[in-house]
């Protein structure tokens, strides 16, 4: 690939369609796929492509199977009526199992008709026992709502399907719990709605016969592990009651379905996954935008951004007649995006379709989002500049195209946004556009880690102390925990926190089991990763704009923050930590921030180790301290730092699980690196294993932190850290620990793969390193890595997790690690470990804490990160 693409110039392949006689509007006129991308790329010379790869996926017949007859027939006829001649193979056999009374999880690809898969034994049932109840949980309002009309169009009118969430009225509330029989809500309002208040509830719990969990895989993490013990409670509480509901997951990406359906739930699920829906084929196309005369930190060279090629695509394809989705990460890039591919339109004299390009995210009002949707559907609009808003379930069929602008986290995000194309018949085009980070960029040259790979696990750790003594707390405050709830939650695990919570004073221990002792109802966030939300306040007008995570503050609305709200911009005056609340004015300047802080680590417990020969490789947990010192200024579009500004804030302290490796004199004499390189040398590897680590476990970079030392008071050695962001941990690190041979073969593959000279931000540069990406050594990290690659290939033992990539389209879903992690609570220092207080301060100062969500985010792409806040309610 050339380095020397003109700075700053539009695209190459984005030229004008004149000359391809393409300027079609109507759908039958679009070329298939793989001919879209040809003639995206007429013109440009093959060594300049930015192509990297290009997969085909195959068509797919439908396998059918008859009616079951127990499907009752004014339901079946219903179906028909809306065009379901006959259920497809994986319908029945997931509708039998649950009819059977098997709870099962559909894992089946993207609008293959999982609902059928429910709607079938459920409607059925309601239809049945004219008192049955069904609870459905989703994972955003959208597809409640979504998921609420279609089953209102198929069942009998005695359902009365209704919503239960944080937009129901008061008034509203009390007709649902007495009337519906369809209860469409979510996991937070059972966890504070539903479970507290469980004897007014008491008459649809008692009847409850199946409880839905669509898009499955959206549980993971600390929110995941909360879920968890939501329907914990929920199963212990129906048992209260004398029902025992069979429960029905669905989701296209979940890696071991049953595995981490079973966890989830904490009863036996079964698994579903041999496909019988029909598939439309598509070219899928790797797309990694040139490096440009621009440089960032350090002088490294920076790429062009992936906003900028998704708007340039974006704009040809709908030149073209393509009706096309752009999935984008953030809600300012929603709506620069589309700004851009509509500046080209008109540019190129097609004023006709500036108006045919939109934007889609949260935050619109509903009726515009739904008119959006609409328009879309329809073919009036040919473009649209989306979120992960329109990821999730939302039924749009007909389209020619998705853009995919930057990796959106994990795999199984990437084969939901890459299902929505695909138009009946008829081949479509997904091209993913790679960022300037070692992810994307490792993906854009590993084509087997997008097809050849299962979905990354989704990681729960119910175990979690920061999950499990909250939840002990919630449940006995519902209803007397007894030693035979226990194994549900835990078993020894359980009991000795209870008693922790007991001596706390928190729960009292009776003769009959534990009760809450507290005031009132015990508050638990399931989403919060810890610390007192900061208020976020206008000073103009005292208008409260929203919150930030507590944890997150000190970086995002530290004074002189630009914080991004709702895609409106504003620069924090002044940042309280003691009243947690930050002021704010409107403005939209050319620049975006970035924190910079200082961490310390201590080892506090360790749990699992492999010894590799010169390398030893550990799980456990830690003490992070982290202080947020200074911010810089990078200018929007180019990333070039402009100005850097110190800070007064507070250290905070985080205890969290990590994974760490200690490298001793002999490995690093074998990786040839001096007392100068060392340090640089582990940083670099440090900050690429960051990147890469969610190609394996669904998180993303700002969910991990990392810290880096020639010398560890700790460890007496070189260190290597990288843990979780998040209080307690979330079983990240530990997924790291579990597939390490894996990970690190990734991580030095990217290094050694960049075509940079010695370091950028598609390798070893991380866009939130407290030190400013310095030192960095990035031929030092690829001999590191060699070193500890070379110790685990001399290893006995394979990874506990690492299975080698396995072939098949991965956009099926199924297979992939899982981990159930057993814990041991963190109880101080371990014996054994040697403390050298004052030796070895860590020399080199790592990514920033864990957790921090991204910096704003400006038509660049620079910082990153999950910003769209429709899952939250
Ligand atoms: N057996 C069938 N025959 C024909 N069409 C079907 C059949 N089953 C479902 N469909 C249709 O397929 C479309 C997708 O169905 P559905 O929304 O249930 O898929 P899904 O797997 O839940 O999708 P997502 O991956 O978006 O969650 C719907 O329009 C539905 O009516």
């Amino acid at each position: 690939m050339s380095r020397e693409a003109p700075a700053g110039a539009a695209p190459a392949v984005h030229g004008s369609a004149a000359g391809h006689g393409s300027a079609a509007s109507s759908p039958g006129s679009v070329p298939p796929g793989a001919e879209l991308l040809e003639d995206l790329l007429a013109g440009t010379a093959e060594e300049e492509s930015p192509v990297t790869h290009v997969h085909r996926l195959a068509v797919r017949q439908s396998r059918t199977l008859p009616w079951p007859e127990w499907v009752d027939p004014s339901l079946r006829a219903r179906l028909e009526q809306q065009g379901v001649r006959e259920p497809w193979r994986h319908q029945v056999e997931a509708a039998q199992l649950a009819r059977e009374g098997s709870s099962v999880v559909v894992a089946t690809g993207t609008a293959s008709g999982k609902s059928l898969a429910y709607q079938l034994p459920a409607l059925t049932r309601l239809v049945e026992d004219p008192r049955a109840c069904v609870l459905y949980l989703a994972p955003t309002k959208a597809l409640a709502r979504d998921q609420l009309a279609s089953v209102a169009a198929l069942a009998d009118p005695s359902v009365r399907p209704a919503a239960y969430d944080g937009d129901t009225p008061a008034e509203e509330r009390d007709w649902v719990r007495r009337h519906s029989r369809w209860i469409v809500t979510n996991p937070d309002m059972l966890h504070r709605g539903v479970l507290p208040a469980h004897q007014r509830w008491s008459s649809t719990l008692r009847r409850l016969a199946y409880v839905v969990i669509d898009e499955c895989h959206a549980y993971r993490g600390v929110f995941g592990s909360h879920v968890g013990h939501v329907l914990r409670r929920l199963r212990r509480i129906c048992r209260r009651y004398g029902a025992d509901p069979v429960f029905v997951l669905a989701s296209a990406t979940v890696a071991e379905p049953a595995a981490a359906a079973t966890r989830l739930v904490g009863a036996p699920v079964v698994a579903v996954t041999d496909d019988g829906s029909p598939r439309p084929g598509a070219t899928f196309a790797l797309w990694e935008p040139p490096l440009t005369e621009h440089t960032g930190e350090h002088g490294a060279p920076l790429r062009r951004s992936a906003a900028a090629d998704t708007a340039g695509l974006l704009a040809d394809l709908v030149e073209r007649g393509a009706r096309t989705l752009a999935f984008v990460r953030s809600r300012r890039s929603a709506e620069t995006v589309a700004e851009q591919a509509r500046r080209l339109l008109a540019d190129r004299g097609r004023g006709d379709l500036v108006r045919r390009v939109d934007s889609y995210r949260g935050g619109y009002l509903p009726e515009e989002r739904r008119e959006l949707e609409r328009a879309l559907s329809a073919g009036d609009l040919l473009g649209v500049a989306t979120t992960n808003a329109l990821e999730l379930g939302i039924d749009i069929a007909g389209l020619d195209a998705v853009v995919l602008a930057g990796y959106p986290g994990t795999l199984a995000s990437l084969w939901q946004q890459a299902g929505r194309a695909g138009r009946a018949q008829r081949e479509s085009l997904v091209v993913f556009v790679a960022r300037d980070d070692p992810l994307d960029h490792y993906l854009a040259h590993h084509p087997r880690a997008v097809f050849g790979r299962p979905v990354e696990a989704t990681v729960t750790d119910p175990a979690n102390p920061y999950v499990l003594g909250p939840q002990l707390c919630s449940a006995a405050a519902e209803l007397p925990l007894t030693p035979e709830d226990l194994p549900d939650f835990g078993g020894l695990v359980a009991e000795a926190r209870l008693e922790e919570l007991a001596a706390a004073g928190d729960l009292r221990r009776r003769p009959a089991g534990w009760y809450w002792a507290g005031r009132g109802r015990p508050d638990v966030d399931i989403r919060g990763s810890g610390g007192e939300p900061v208020a976020i306040i206008e000073g103009d007008t005292g208008r409260l704009l929203g919150t930030v995570d507590g944890g997150a503050a000190h970086s995002t609305v530290h004074t002189g923050a630009l914080y991004v709200h709702r895609g409106d911009t504003f620069v924090v005056d002044e940042f309280d930590p003691e009243d947690a609340c930050a002021v704010v004015h409107a403005e939209n300047p050319e620049w975006t921030t970035v924190a910079r802080d200082v961490t310390d680590l201590s080892i506090v417990a360790i749990e699992r180790t492999r010894r590799l020969g010169t390398v030893t490789a550990h799980t456990g947990v830690v003490d992070v301290t982290n202080q947020v010192v200074a911010y810089q200024r990078r200018r929007a579009g180019t990333g070039e730092v402009l100005a850097e500004f110190p800070l007064d804030l507070p250290p905070r302290q985080l205890r969290t699980r990590a994974v760490w490796l200690t490298l001793d004199a002999d490995a690093v004499a074998r990786a040839d690196v001096d007392d100068l390189a060392l340090p640089g040398s582990l940083h670099a590897a440090e900050h690429a294993a960051i990147g890469i680590l969610p190609l394996l476990a669904t998180c993303d970079r700002w969910d991990l932190g990392g810290l880096s030392t020639a010398l560890h008071p700790d460890t007496g050695t070189a260190t290597v850290f990288v843990y979780d962001g998040h209080p307690g941990g979330a079983g990240f690190a530990e997924r790291g620990y579990a597939a390490l041979r894996r990970w690190l073969r990734a991580t030095r593959a990217t290094v050694a793969s960049c075509e940079c000279d010695s370091g950028c931000p598609s390798c070893v540069q991380s866009p939130k390193c407290g030190n400013g990406n310095d030192p960095l050594d990035k031929a030092g990290a690829v001999r590191v890595l060699d070193v500890v690659l070379d110790e685990l290939a001399a290893e006995d033992t394979e990874d506990t997790e690492d299975t080698e990539d396995t072939g098949g389209t991965g956009d099926d879903g199924p297979a992939g690690g899982g981990t159930g992690t057993t814990h041991v609570m963190p109880t101080g220092p371990v014996r054994g470990l040697l403390r050298r207080p004052g030796v070895g301060r860590p020399a080199v100062r790592p990514e920033a804490e864990a957790g921090d969500p991204p910096t704003p985010e400006g038509p660049t792409d620079a910082g990153g990160g999950y910003v769209e806040d429709d899952l939250v309610f």
